[in-house]
């Protein structure tokens, strides 16, 4: 039985979030000494934190929070497939592959090399791609970038085009060991009623 591979980010202080955005931190907000008995920490952070899940409110008001998608997206078979050196994530790039009965694609870029700073640019997704990929059944894209669209997108066509298409975002992964093929996926987002997005413990098993 192959073992479970962590693919995600690791939250720590240091970790580097979108220009802007809030930092993350943890600390002890109540010490073992003063409580007498336990270390109890608390989290700020943004939701699109590292590796994370985007729920359609993120660019849509009208859009579903993270506690209304659904679990059985963020589980099961995934191919992972190498895009590397490209401008954008367009069809020339994917045209090659078979697709079928896959409906998690994982795209390793390699784009993101030093994951200590946040990148300066990313090849964004082509919203041209997009309808593709659902007539294949792709119903969640995962990349090893913090945005399907470019960092500078205000209208963020590939957003709502994966949305228009029923396709789910899984951003920030950490493919740089994982080679193509068929994995299992778990990376379940928290249970969390206003989310936009989510942090995820994102994990992979070669089948
Ligand atoms: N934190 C932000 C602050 C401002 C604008 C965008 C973000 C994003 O995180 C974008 C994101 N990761 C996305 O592509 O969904
Ligand atoms: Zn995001
Ligand atoms: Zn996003």
């Amino acid at each position: 039985m192959n073992r479970w591979i962590d693919v995600s980010q690791k939250l720590t202080n240091e970790i580097p979030v979108w220009p802007g955005d809030t930092p993350f931190s943890y600390q002890v907000s109540w010490s073992k000494e003063e409580s007498g008995s336990v270390n109890v920490g608390q989290i700020n952070m943004s939701t699109h934190t590292g590796t994370h899940i985007d729920a359609p409110f993120h660019f849509d008001d009208e859009g579903q929070c993270v506690i209304d998608l659904d679990v059985n997206l963020y589980i099961g078979d995934a191919l992972v497939v190498h895009v590397k050196n490209a401008k954008r994530i367009e069809l020339k790039e994917l045209a090659h592959l078979s697709l079928e009965g896959v409906t998690r694609l994982l795209i390793r870029t390699d784009a993101w090399t030093d994951r200590t700073s946040f990148p300066a640019t990313i090849p964004p997704v082509d919203p041209e791609l997009v309808p593709y990929l659902a007539k294949q059944g792709i119903r969640l894209l995962g990349l090893d970038l913090p945005s399907v669209d470019a960092l500078d997108s205000k209208e963020l066509a590939a957003h709502h085009a994966l949305h228009e298409n029923g396709i789910h975002i899984l951003e920030g992964l950490v493919l740089d060991e994982i080679e193509e093929g068929m994995y299992e996926l778990a990376a379940l987002p928290l249970p969390l009623v206003e989310g936009d997005g989510s942090p995820v413990r994102a994990v992979l098993r070669q089948k």
